[in-house]
């Protein structure tokens, strides 16, 4: 942490003025102290979502071997040479061959292999026939569309030419041995695991995904689903925070409900440390008499600190309390309680982190610019980020109010629209900054 909340100045009716922190300077201050994570070697379902950290060279030939890509039959071209369904070539069958055979018969002048896809090409043979340009072993000389038994010693009849090579897939025409197939950095999903499987690797050199607990505080919060009382309401920031963070492509435990009481919420922390590459708290860290994630890591009465965290008051709205630092070595981002400005404090700040430790090169949101339709206000000294609709035309417009409880107008928002700090109103039609939220 570069400073502490309590970093005062003085003015002489109101007497010391805690600092506020812009938001670039806490960004800033927060990711100046995560680094990626430590690289380990991961199973490959594991390391979906995961980014290499090694350059992969294919060990092998893939294709391994020549092999048919039709069912059919495996011939030497020129005993087909000149074939026709009037004259056809009337060859020997010597054998059968499925996927995954390794003893081959050999195909010798006038003589041809039963053949399936993916099995390998038999010595001799040169292309392979599809079984619709054959009598398919029937010996009615009429092309067949279905293989029958096993016809070891039958004759097939071939009604067209096959061209040298027709059918089959080669040796190494797909990846080389020595190729560089991927490279350090690239993000792991569905196709790049199957190639790792292709190419026979198990496990795979990744950068892990962060393992992040999100917990919520606060008495009144019951689980959704239980019968919410008088004065109660659901938690509904431990689920926006987990799936953020799942979104910003962390493993995320819900840790939902934890009441304001400090011992409570220390004996949780403690239970949850060994399973955090971070933790992200909601509520409690305002100035209120309850505020239990400030008690318990910062006691204002003299006690005992637990942890290294460090709360302050930053130039935004919504957002404007915020805690960062670290417990037992785990880093701790405390958010304030109320929804909206939960997730965009989470979108500003925890998302950065977490894109961070998985050493992303897209740390941030993307931010355009774009034609505001509505008049906005804002107030002095806060950057304000408003819910908006981006229209992908260049336009965007105000979803909702400026509240902070408006769950209803964030979930129909796809954007955030920016207001500098230095501007409290702005005339429809301006052009504003917008943090785009989805994709
Ligand atoms: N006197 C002052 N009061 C407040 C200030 C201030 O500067 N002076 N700041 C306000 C701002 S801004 C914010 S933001 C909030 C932050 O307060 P806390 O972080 O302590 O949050 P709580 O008091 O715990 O909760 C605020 C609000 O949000 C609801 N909440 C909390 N957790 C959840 C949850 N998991 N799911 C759904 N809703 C939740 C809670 O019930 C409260 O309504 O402080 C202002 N006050
Ligand atoms: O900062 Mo509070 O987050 O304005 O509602």
């Amino acid at each position: 942490m570069t400073g502490s909340t309590e970093s005062s100045c003085c003015t002489e009716s109101e007497g010391p003025v805690p600092r506020m922190w812009t938001v670039d300077e806490h960004l800033a201050d927060v990711l100046a102290q995560i680094a990626p994570l430590p690289a380990i070697e991961l199973r490959l379902l594991d390391a979906q979502g995961c980014r290499l950290v090694e350059d992969v060279v294919a060990g092998g030939d893939l294709p391994p071997f020549d092999n048919s890509s039709m069912d059919g039959y495996a011939v030497r071209t020129a005993d087909t040479a000149g074939a026709t369904e009037q004259y056809p070539s009337v060859l020997t069958v010597v054998g059968d061959i499925a996927a995954g055979a390794g003893d081959l018969p050999k195909v010798g002048p006038g003589q041809t292999a039963r053949i399936m896809t993916g099995a390998p090409v038999p010595p001799g043979a040169e292309a392979v026939a599809p079984v619709e340009w054959t009598d398919g072993g029937t010996g009615t000389g009429r092309a067949a569309d279905s293989m029958g038994a096993p016809v070891d010693g039958e004759e097939v009849r071939v009604l067209r030419p096959v061209s040298e090579g027709a059918h089959i897939r080669r040796r190494g025409s797909d990846i080389r041995t020595g190729d560089d197939i991927l490279s350090a950095g690239t993000l792991l999903g569905p196709t790049q695991l199957g190639l790792l499987a292709a190419i026979g690797r198990d496990t795979v050199r990744v950068r892990p995904r962060p393992r992040v607990v999100v917990l919520s505080t606060g008495s009144e919060l019951v689980q959704p689903g239980d019968p919410v009382g008088p004065g109660q309401i659901s938690d509904s920031n431990s689920f926006t925070l987990t799936a953020a963070a799942l979104d910003a492509g962390a493993i995320a435990y819900r840790v939902g409900g934890v009441p304001d009481d400090p011992a409570v919420l220390r004996a949780v922390l403690q239970d949850q440390l060994g399973r955090a590459d971070l933790i992200v708290t909601s509520g409690g860290v305002s100035v209120g008499a309850y505020d239990v994630v400030k008690e318990a890591l910062q006691p204002a009465q003299g006690g005992e600190s637990y942890g290294d965290v460090d709360f302050r008051r930053l130039r935004m709205q919504p957002g404007k309390p915020q805690g960062f630092g670290r417990i037992g070595g785990v880093p701790l981002l405390a958010l304030p309680g109320n929804p909206v400005s939960a997730y965009i404090s989470f979108e500003l700040f925890v998302r950065p982190v977490i894109r961070t430790m998985l050493g992303a090169p897209d740390v941030h949101r993307p931010v355009v610019r774009a034609v505001c339709g509505a008049e906005l206000r804002s107030p002095a000294g806060r950057r304000q980020f408003l819910r908006g609709w981006y229209a992908g035309d260049g336009s965007v417009r105000p979803i909702g109010g400026e509240g902070s409880h408006l769950v209803g107008a964030l979930a129909k928002a796809n954007c955030l629209i920016v207001v500098p700090e230095e501007v409290t109103s702005l005339a429809a039609d301006s052009t504003v900054d917008v943090v785009l939220l989805a994709g």
